[in-house]
């Protein structure tokens, strides 16, 4: 598994912006687009691509374009869905699927209450969308889920990871080459309750106004 953490001016402006507890979900929602946007562009490095024939104005020549089948977006309902806009912006012919996922906040495991991918996922470039890696059980659950059904390889872009969560996630996935964690941070820890620290709080509230 490789880990990147970005390190660039605006990711930390905005994220400092976004760990405020002041800061209204309408703000948030719109830090969160802009925030992904930015660790997209990084977490698509390796998005496969083809030469192809192109004609400008001026003469023909050879490009490089998107290959096929195209790249597939997994948002991690709630929260993954305030990122899903962001990355799409930067691939708007990808394929979205969705994943339906909540963490019971006693036992901290993560139920799959919704799903909508191809069962066939061979071949797949997959980008999972979710801003909080805590213990890791969420995207555990995910990553399997898609290597699973054939994934090529799975990338997930998080705006805050715990140490711990890292650590489960390769403990989960090993050295497998074709994982990658993207995060505009790694916090100091998790608290007894399974929040990261110093974080953001619940993501999903901070995004939704909803304190369940
Ligand atoms: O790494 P973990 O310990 O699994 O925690 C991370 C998950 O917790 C939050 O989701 P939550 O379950 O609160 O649902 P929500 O996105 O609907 O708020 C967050 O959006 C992540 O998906
Ligand atoms: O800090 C955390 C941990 C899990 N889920 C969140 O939304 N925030
Ligand atoms: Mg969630």
């Amino acid at each position: 598994m490789r880990t990147q953490i970005i390190e660039h001016p605006l990711v930390a402006h905005k994220l400092t912006l976004l760990r405020d507890r002041n800061t209204p979900s309408p703000v948030f929602r719109q830090l969160v687009d802009e925030l992904v946007t930015l660790l997209a562009y990084e977490a698509t490095r390796d998005v496969a691509v083809r030469e192809i024939d192109v004609v400008t104005p001026v003469a023909p020549t050879k490009g490089l374009s998107l290959a096929y089948p195209r790249p597939i977006l997994v948002p991690i309902l709630r929260a993954g869905l305030g990122m899903l806009e962001g990355m799409s912006k930067l691939l708007p012919t990808a394929e979205i699927g969705f994943l339906g996922m909540k963490r019971d906040e006693t036992t901290l495991e993560a139920h799959t209450y919704a799903n909508r991918l191809p069962d066939d996922l061979s071949g797949r470039q997959c980008y999972v969308v979710d801003p909080m890696l805590a213990t890791g059980h969420t995207l555990i659950d995910a990553v399997n889920y898609l290597l699973e059904r054939g994934a090529r390889d799975v990338t997930c872009v998080c705006l805050l990871a715990a140490p711990e969560g890292l650590r489960n996630l390769e403990e989960a996935v090993g050295d497998r080459a074709d994982v990658t964690i993207v995060s505009a941070a790694l916090d100091e820890r998790l608290n007894e309750n399974g929040y990261i620290v110093p974080g953001l709080g619940d993501a999903g509230d901070r995004l939704y106004g909803i304190v369940d």
